[in-house]
């Protein structure tokens, strides 16, 4: 039996960042940049107002009071919009909004609440400080200065500042076409009726959107039956839109462990028993001519979603630059104690949760069996319990991986 460490290499050994294509920006969102971006312009790119108000020459106003305004004639309204910069010459005011290119002479902008709000004329009931309400050309960033650097996840604030420089794509790493597929004959659509001996496929619900959490592109087939042609005939059409693919189901010893006896003679998929609990039974390698990576994941729907957060997201996270390709884990003492099997590595599902003085804490909240998906549902992360312990008291404290996104 291979470790979990020992598999995890071999995976990540096995799989390519996805080659650098370009962008729109939203496209980009969520991806991880190729370029090192540099301001292309000014931001401001000119100096404006900050206030909606008056643009004034700052001389004329000195002194001015509530009970002494000063009066200077209006000749002109500045809004925020193309046109040309215009002048205002000393003792004269124009009325200007927030964003509005500061004329040519002025040096300050007087808060429309500062004065009467004339239109003609305007009093101006205060006296204003040097360079007041003006937002300068460049105090932002100044073209040529960098603005994140190749390797950053692109979030929503990173696209607001490319979005304001003007960027309409930018290089990143592409988010990975995942195809996802359940064997399985006993498998039924959601909505199709339940006849003896079938139940509703989950797993292929649960790994796409695993998927999509991670960031790929799901293309969610439906369930093939155990039939080893079929199951072929299916993966090889599937394989023209696949960076990734992720199979479930029909990897153990069965008699028809359709996905084991198809993939036998095909590509270079292994299929090993890791000492994990759950997700023993395994399989990774290359089909196809572009040796397209695939996961043959275990049945049990725990099993499945449990590799996927133990060997698929980091290869996802690869494929994307996503660093580190291991989400890093967190510490949490758990408040009940429970069973491991000593020589498996035991991914227990739990709910983590941050105590009001700080301190991590997790909280069992199913059994151990890999069938037992409403555990899943309650978990909101999987404390790692080591090959050597059989038994995990209350009060330990333990490795954990945290499932949300
Ligand atoms: N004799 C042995 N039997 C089994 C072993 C073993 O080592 N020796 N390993 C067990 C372990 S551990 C696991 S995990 C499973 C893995 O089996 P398969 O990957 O071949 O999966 P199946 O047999 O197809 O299904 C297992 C189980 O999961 C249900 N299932 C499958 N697909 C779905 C789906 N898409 N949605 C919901 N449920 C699904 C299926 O009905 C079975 O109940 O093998 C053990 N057996
Ligand atoms: O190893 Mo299986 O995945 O426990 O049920």
């Amino acid at each position: 039996m291979r470790t979990v460490d020992e598999h995890l290499a071999t995976v990540l050994a096995g799989i390519r960042e996805l080659p650098p294509i370009e962008q729109r920006l939203l496209d980009a969102h969520g991806c991880t940049l190729c370029e090192d971006v540099v301001a292309n312009l000014d931001l401001p790119a000119f100096d404006n107002a900050a206030m909606d108000g008056y643009a004034v020459h700052r001389a004329d106003v000195i002194g001015a009071r509530p009970n002494r305004p000063v009066v200077l004639p209006v000749v002109g309204d500045v809004p925020a919009e193309e046109g040309p910069v215009q002048v205002l010459p000393a003792g004269l005011a124009m009325r200007i909004m927030t964003g509005a290119p500061i004329p040519s002479g002025a040096d300050t902008v007087i808060p429309v609440e500062w004065t009467d709000g004339g239109i003609a004329k305007v009093a101006i009931q205060r006296e204003p400080g040097p360079n007041t309400f003006i937002r300068r050309r460049g105090e932002d960033v100044r073209a040529g200065e960098p603005i994140a650097w190749a390797g950053t996840r692109l979030d929503a604030r990173k696209v607001a500042v490319l979005a304001a420089l003007g960027r309409e794509a930018v290089v990143v790493r592409p988010r990975p076409r995942v195809v996802v597929l359940s064997t399985g004959s006993e498998l039924r659509e959601p909505g199709q009726p339940l006849s003896e001996g079938t139940i509703y496929d989950a797993n292929s619900f649960a790994l796409a959107a695993a998927v999509r959490e991670a960031g790929g592109i799901p293309y969610r087939v439906g369930v093939v039956p155990d039939d080893e042609q079929r199951f072929l005939r299916v993966l090889e059409e599937q394989l023209v839109r696949a960076d990734l693919v992720i199979t479930s189901g029909g990897v153990s010893v069965g008699a028809y462990d359709t996905v084991k006896l198809a993939l036998q003679h095909l590509g270079t998929v292994e299929f090993t028993k890791v000492a994990m609990q759950p997700g023993m039974p395994q399989g990774f390698g290359v089909i196809g001519d572009d040796e397209t990576p695939i996961f043959t994941l275990p049945g049990n729907p725990v099993s499945a979603f449990v590799s996927f957060h133990v060997f698929v997201l980091p290869a996802l996270r690869k494929m994307m630059g996503v660093t580190p390709y291991v989400r890093p884990t967190v510490r949490a003492t758990t408040t009940a104690g429970w069973r491991s099997s000593v020589g498996r590595r035991q991914y227990a599902r739990m709910a983590y949760t941050v105590a009001p003085d700080g301190s991590a804490l997790v909280r069992p909240v199913s059994g151990a069996g890999s069938h037992l998906v409403t555990g899943l549902g309650r978990a909101n992360a999987l404390a790692i319990v080591p090959e050597d312990v059989g038994e995990v008291p209350a009060g330990a404290t333990l490795e954990v991986m945290l499932l949300d996104p």
